[in-house]
């Protein structure tokens, strides 16, 4: 418990309460692994926590497939200048983030249901996040058009991180990307530290190149 109280400061109740809530309600609903419960803090809250050290302060953040909540949640308790909106399209998680958030007190968070492909024309945010939701490659073209010019997408990634950046390398093309780089956060917090790939959106184009319609 050393470690959390230190990665979560003040917020540490409320995260405690966020991970007896998932160890509970959240296992019964199917939406977190029985097995995950006595490695919950390390593999799930303190793993998804570190990923605030690269996220500027009162950023407006969208958690791409938010399922039980992580790291949306984690990230709205330990940051609470952030602005977080969960993004997830099952009614049975939707149900259980908003039980979440009413129970928590989280007054910086939103739950959206709907598909992230679904919803471009409702975000313009500065960081947009996910773990094991899609390969980068899919990933990225959901993720880039909520962006704002210059937001970044930060993907929690384990061992295929690189491997999954050079698959993607087509399409970050296509999109004019032209930062993307691997990050670990976390060191000496949490062990192995966690891998984020980081891809920052372009100052033009909301949609991929080549898919733009002609003007004439
Ligand atoms: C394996 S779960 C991971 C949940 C959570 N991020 C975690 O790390 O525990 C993948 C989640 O992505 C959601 N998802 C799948 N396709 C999606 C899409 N197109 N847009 C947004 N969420 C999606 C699923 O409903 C599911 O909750």
């Amino acid at each position: 418990m050393g470690m959390a109280r230190e990665v979560f400061g003040e917020s540490l109740p409320v995260a405690e309460r966020y991970a007896e809530f998932l160890a509970d309600a959240g296992v019964v609903r199917g939406l977190i692994g029985p097995r995950e419960v006595d490695r919950l803090w390390e593999r799930h809250l303190i793993n998804c926590a570190v990923v605030a050290e690269v996220i500027p302060q009162g950023a407006q953040v969208v958690d791409i497939g938010s399922g039980a909540g992580l790291p949306g949640v984690v990230l709205a308790i330990v940051r609470p200048d952030l602005q977080v909106t969960l993004l997830e399209p099952l009614l049975r998680r939707t149900t259980f983030l908003n039980e979440c958030v009413d129970m928590l007190e989280l007054r910086n968070v939103q739950v959206r249901r709907a598909r992230a492909e679904e919803v471009t024309r409702e975000f313009a945010v500065d960081v947009a996040t996910a773990r094991a939701v899609a390969p980068l490659e899919r990933l990225v073209t959901w993720a880039l058009p909520l962006l704002r010019p210059g937001g970044e997408l930060l993907a929690l990634k384990g061992e295929r991180a690189a491997a999954e950046l050079e698959e993607a390398r087509p399409v970050l093309k296509r999109f004019g990307v032209r930062t993307s780089e691997l990050l670990q956060v976390g060191r000496g917090m949490v062990d192995p530290p966690t891998t984020l790939v980081r891809v920052v959106a372009e100052r033009v184009p909301r949609r991929a190149k080549g898919s733009r319609k002609r003007s004439s």
